[in-house]
């Protein structure tokens, strides 16, 4: 769960969610707020000694006071960039900490989520909210707080500081104050407008590259390179036309700003210059208000900048609460029941319903598979086998009707614990970056070495087993192994896991019919008196089967008990 509560408004509940991080951090917090406020009033001081610079040690002719103030300045400027430096690396570590704890609630989050979810968001999208939306959300979580505490305490100083030089030319420059909120709070809808514009492009952008980067030997395959730049270039065009967007918003709402500052000095030129000129005020004064004029304005410009950042961390905020509002279509029960031990993969369908939208894939399907059974589950392209498998495997749970292992309910059972025990190894099977070995250890990290072996020589590895193979890297990409290969390290995968049911969904679709019968062999051989559920378009490659169940028109049919591994039924 993204602790994001509806009810309060958006900048509290981005303070909220990142409050437990920098809570934690409460030291650090308390480092950076007082490095900051530190350098903040050595900047602030510089000015004030200017005056007395001016006004009593070169007009006043006391050269030994201005030798003096020249080495106050000296310790000011080299105490203030160390005073930064130690300012900015513990913020950084502060900020690392806010963003990485709050990217790891989201990241846990989308581990939650069925398959439908990632069936229907692009990549790109997601990608994009783990992203720059957290960031721009820490980035206000901590920056507002901190920039408000820094630009509070800066001003006070630079108002009683400039209150004791003149309190006329200090009104003059502090009335433009509303003024510049003013014009913060004009630009704010463009700044909104073009935030939104540009995490929009971003997404699909990032979209593009992930979804082309995932596709591209079929993108060479069919001579698409061109097209893709094609696609990419439209992309950069609509980049470029939300940044230009952007940037106009940030630099109109900064440029107003600063020709309200700007406008603050000229105030002090003209009012104080033309005071000092009738020798109403002296020209250190004067020098020191010009210098707190921009310098006060810094604290103001930082505040200003924490809105802009607000506008765009508010639609940052929105989007994430798009991805909190998706919710897991499964959670693993508080207070599970325990499997009885040894678990024996009996597995039961009672009038399960199921559909992805208003109409049922699944419709009143029941069956009875008794512990050890071998199944062959077969039915048209699109009866809704794969469906089933994701039942069994709790992706979904049925919106009627009940499935359970060894007659528990499946969803009050333990979710890891019912997917150790049902296992899929299906057409497709994913290998993680990294070695065979890493790939084995994904699912047993416990494992040891010769368990692995054992494994893939189980597995029909041999070969692999012996020649150090387990170092083989294997990639994240498919092309570094044949299918078959791939297809007997998921096997080997699922031997490590040890599972009471395990489903084959088509994995041996598309071999050759010896390999196939080999990796059935394999399976049959390892997997002997346990619950197997072969899903198949042909019979002939599964081996003989104790049953087989035709999933038709949402409901489970028996056909002809066999025995023997002749293809009764072929639907293709
Ligand atoms: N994530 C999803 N969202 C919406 N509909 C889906 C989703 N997954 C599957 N479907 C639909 O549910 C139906 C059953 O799909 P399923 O993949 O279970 O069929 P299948 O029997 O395994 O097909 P095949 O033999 O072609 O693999 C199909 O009409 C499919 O379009």
């Amino acid at each position: 769960m993204i602790p994001l509560n509806g009810n309060r408004s958006l900048p509290r509940q981005a303070l909220a969610w990142a409050f437990p991080l920098v809570r934690d951090r409460a030291r650090t917090v308390a480092g950076v707020v007082v490095l900051s406020c530190i350098g903040s009033a050595a900047a602030l001081l510089p000015p004030y000694l200017t005056q007395r610079l001016v006004d009593e040690g070169i007009v006043g002719g006391k050269v030994g006071l201005v030798l003096w103030l020249c080495a106050a300045f000296l310790v000011l400027m080299v105490g203030g960039v160390l005073v930064e430096t130690l300012s900015r690396l513990t913020y950084l570590k502060l900020s690392a900490h806010v963003l990485f704890g709050l990217r790891e609630q989201v990241w846990r989050h989308l581990q939650t989520l069925a398959p439908t979810y990632y069936a229907r968001t692009r990549g790109g999208e997601i990608l994009s909210r783990l992203d720059g939306d957290v960031a721009e959300v820490q980035r206000f979580a901590l920056d507002a707080p901190m920039a408000l505490l820094n630009g509070a305490f800066s001003l006070t100083v630079a108002l009683v500081l400039m209150l004791s030089l003149s309190p006329l030319l200090t009104a003059l420059v502090f009335a433009l104050v509303p003024l510049q909120v003013a014009a913060l709070m004009f630009t704010r809808p463009w700044l909104e407008k073009s935030a939104q514009a540009m995490r929009k492009e971003s997404a699909a952008m990032s979209s593009f590259f992930v979804e082309s980067l995932r596709a591209m030997k079929f993108i060479q395959a069919s001579n698409a390179a061109r097209r893709q730049e094609a696609g990419l270039r439209a992309h950069h065009g609509d980049y470029f036309a939300a940044l230009r967007r952007s940037q106009l918003a940030s630099l109109g709402a900064g440029g107003l700003q600063r020709l309200l500052s700007g406008l603050g000095v000229l105030l002090v030129f003209a009012v104080g210059g033309s005071m000092a000129a009738a020798g109403e005020l002296s020209v250190g004064v004067v020098v020191a208000f010009i210098a707190y004029t921009t310098r006060a304005a810094g604290p103001l410009q930082t505040l200003a900048g924490v809105f802009m950042g607000w506008q765009r961390a508010k639609v940052s905020l929105q989007r994430i609460r798009e991805l909190a509002a998706e919710q897991p279509t499964v959670q693993s029960p508080t207070h599970p029941v325990p499997l009885a031990q040894p678990v024996r993969g009996e597995l039961r369908l009672d009038a399960v319903r199921f559909g992805y939208g208003a109409e049922a894939v699944l419709d009143g399907a029941t069956l009875d598979v008794p512990a050890g059974t071998k199944l062959a589950l077969v039915g048209a392209s699109g009866a809704g086998k794969s469906t089933l498998i994701d039942l069994l495997q709790r992706h979904y749970d049925p919106q009627a009707g009940r499935l359970l292992l060894d007659g528990v309910r499946l969803d009050l059972l333990d979710l890891a614990e019912l997917r150790r025990q049902v296992v899929v190894v299906d057409q497709e099977p994913v290998l993680t970056p990294g070695s065979v070995r890493d790939n084995l250890r994904f699912v047993a990290p416990d494992a040891d070495e010769p368990m692995l072996l054992r494994a893939l020589d189980l597995a029909g590895l041999a070969k692999l087993a012996h020649a150090g193979g387990l170092d083989r890297p294997v990639g994240a990409s498919a092309a570094a192994l044949s299918r078959g290969e791939r297809l007997r390290i998921a096997l080997a995968r699922a031997i490590l896991q040890d599972p009471a049911v395990l489903i084959l969904d088509e994995t041996t679709s598309g071999l050759d019919l010896p390999v196939a019968q080999a990796i059935i062999g394999a399976v049959d051989h390892v997997f002997a008196g346990r619950t197997r559920i072969v899903i198949t378009h042909n019979l002939a490659s599964v081996g003989a089967v104790d049953r087989i169940v035709e999933l038709r028109d949402g409901r489970l049919v028996e056909h002809v008990p066999t025995r023997s591994a002749a293809p009764l039924l072929r639907i293709v």
